[in-house]
């Protein structure tokens, strides 16, 4: 059911087309002057708009009103209603941007079959809008590093051109999302972006995969290069492709031609390829199991898609893009990490990249606690790699380094302390200072000492170590380290 406005300033016309339209099922909103007709379409867009070419004692005249609404709302298809003998205005509004238009006096069949037309070619093109933003959602590169401006201004220069890429990086990385980057900015970009994973497929079909085959009936399946005609094919994993299948791509990139198995025809196609790997092809090429040639004609412009681990400023911005989408998609609160949170995961590794990164994210929106800030002890991280600094705290990574400098000497300190029963002397000689030094440097940092359950136990007075040394205040405890053995 389609909302349709009515502009007619004959009203018997304007009631008959109205009924005939909502016999058909659609809802008639009906106007009898270029002022109406604006109001209503500006409190409620319709999804067409059926125009009289004259409008009688109106302040606009059908075209201007039909110039209006194209330069204001150019999705809205209009279908004009033209007396009999003015064709020569009714193509003048075709060309001014009218869907199409019908001749009075006209039958039911006639009208029902241009609205028809016109409603279905306006979905086609909302379909195509909504289709060419996911596309261009998928082929987004977050990220606000060095590394990450780096590959991207590589990309754009690339794409501009219609040379061959080859990908190369870890699994995960962002091959297929910079594939996809270069499609979309690319001359091509209306045409296909058609992926085909060179390791998922049977090497016994692989052929018949890429180039299609005859059927029986003297028709044929198409092959993926056909189906990426006008536009790029991407080969994922291309390390993986049969060497059988290789000389018959080589040949398919060097003249853009093929035959189908099983067929005689030659096939002429117009195919960007860009491939994509995470082996050493070059070793590949040296054990003789991947071709020389075509590695050459595959890797006109290399480019390196960085491991995450190379790029740590990335993460919390991707992950906060992870979240924003993943709830937005599975209709979850919108969750945010905490900066510890954040520090955490950019003291990670991140073999398995930014896929993995990613689903942690929606792993931690299923499964997390709900609160608005994710905490650190949310993540469901493994142990630290010793190399990474993971094994600091996450507040301690998300400080400045000298609140970080305080933050660690106080615990550290009090940790001390601690293990030496409350010792002060003891513990100033394992740590290596002298006692009277001790004892300011824990006055100022806001740590008291206290009995508990007979045992000497230290502990910070408060969070801010600072705030200790501004106003001296040795709090309730009130012993800062003074009278300890
Ligand atoms: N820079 C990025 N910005 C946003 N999303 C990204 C980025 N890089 C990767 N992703 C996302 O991470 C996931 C993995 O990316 P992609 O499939 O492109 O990796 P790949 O290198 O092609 O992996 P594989 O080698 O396993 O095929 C996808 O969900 C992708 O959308």
């Amino acid at each position: 059911m389609a909302d349709i406005l009515v502009v007619d300033d004959e009203a018997d016309i304007r009631a008959l087309i109205a009924d005939i339209l909502e016999d058909e099922g659609h809802e008639a909103r009906m106007a009898a002057d270029a002022d109406q007709a604006m109001a209503a379409i500006e409190a409620s867009p319709p999804d067409l708009i059926i125009l009289d070419i004259w409008l009688q004692g109106s302040r606009m005249d059908g075209i201007e009103v039909l110039t209006t609404v194209k330069r204001n709302m150019p999705d809205i298809p209009v279908v004009i209603i033209s007396g009999h003998g003015n064709i020569e205005i009714a193509v003048a509004a075709v060309k001014k941007g009218a869907y199409d238009f019908i001749e009075k006096p006209f039958t039911i069949d006639q009208l029902m079959v241009v609205v028809g037309r016109a409603l279905e070619a306006s979905r086609l093109r909302r379909e195509n809008a909504r289709l060419r933003r996911q596309d261009q959602q998928a082929a987004e590169l977050i990220g606000a590093s060095a590394a990450m401006s780096a590959l991207r201004a590589k990309l754009d220069k690339v794409a501009r051109t219609g040379s061959r890429v080859l990908l190369s990086g870890p699994p995960g990385a962002g091959k297929e999302v910079a594939a996809r980057y270069i499609h979309a900015r690319s001359a091509r970009a209306d045409g296909p972006f058609v992926v085909v994973n060179a390791a998922t497929i049977d090497p016994d079909r692989m052929e018949e995969t890429l180039f299609g085959r005859m059927r029986e009936d003297g028709g044929h399946e198409p092959g993926l290069f056909e189906k990426a005609h006008g536009g790029t094919l991407f080969i994922d994993e291309v390390a993986d492709m049969p060497m059988g299948a290789q000389s018959k791509i080589l040949r398919a990139l060097v003249d853009q031609t093929f035959q189908r198995r099983g067929g005689s025809e030659t096939v002429r196609v117009d195919v960007r390829v860009i491939s994509a790997t995470n082996r050493d092809l070059e070793a590949l090429i040296a054990q003789g199991a991947f071709r020389e040639d075509l590695y050459h004609r595959l890797s006109v412009v290399p480019i390196e898609v960085p491991p995450l681990a190379a790029r740590r400023e990335d993460i919390p911005l991707l992950a906060d893009h992870f979240l924003e989408r993943l709830s937005r998609a599975e209709g979850l609160p919108r969750r945010t990490l905490s900066p510890e949170a954040a520090a955490l995961l950019q003291t990670q590794d991140w073999p398995g990249n930014v896929r993995q990164l990613r689903n942690m994210m929606e792993q931690v929106l299923i499964l997390g606690a709900g609160a608005a800030e994710i905490a650190p002890e949310e993540l469901p991280l493994g142990a630290p790699s010793a190399d990474s600094g993971a094994g600091l705290s996450a507040l301690i990574i998300s400080l400045p380094l000298r609140e970080a400098r305080d933050l660690f000497e106080r615990d550290y300190l009090i940790a001390q302390i601690n293990r030496f029963g409350g010792n002060i002397s003891r513990t100033a000689e394992f740590v290596g200072m002298e006692r009277s030094a001790l004892h300011r440097k824990l006055k100022s940092l806001g740590v008291v000492t206290t009995v508990r359950a007979g045992a000497r136990v230290a502990m910070a007075q408060n969070d801010a170590p600072s705030r200790a040394r501004e106003d001296g205040d040795e709090g309730e405890a009130g012993e800062a380290g003074a009278g300890l053995t």
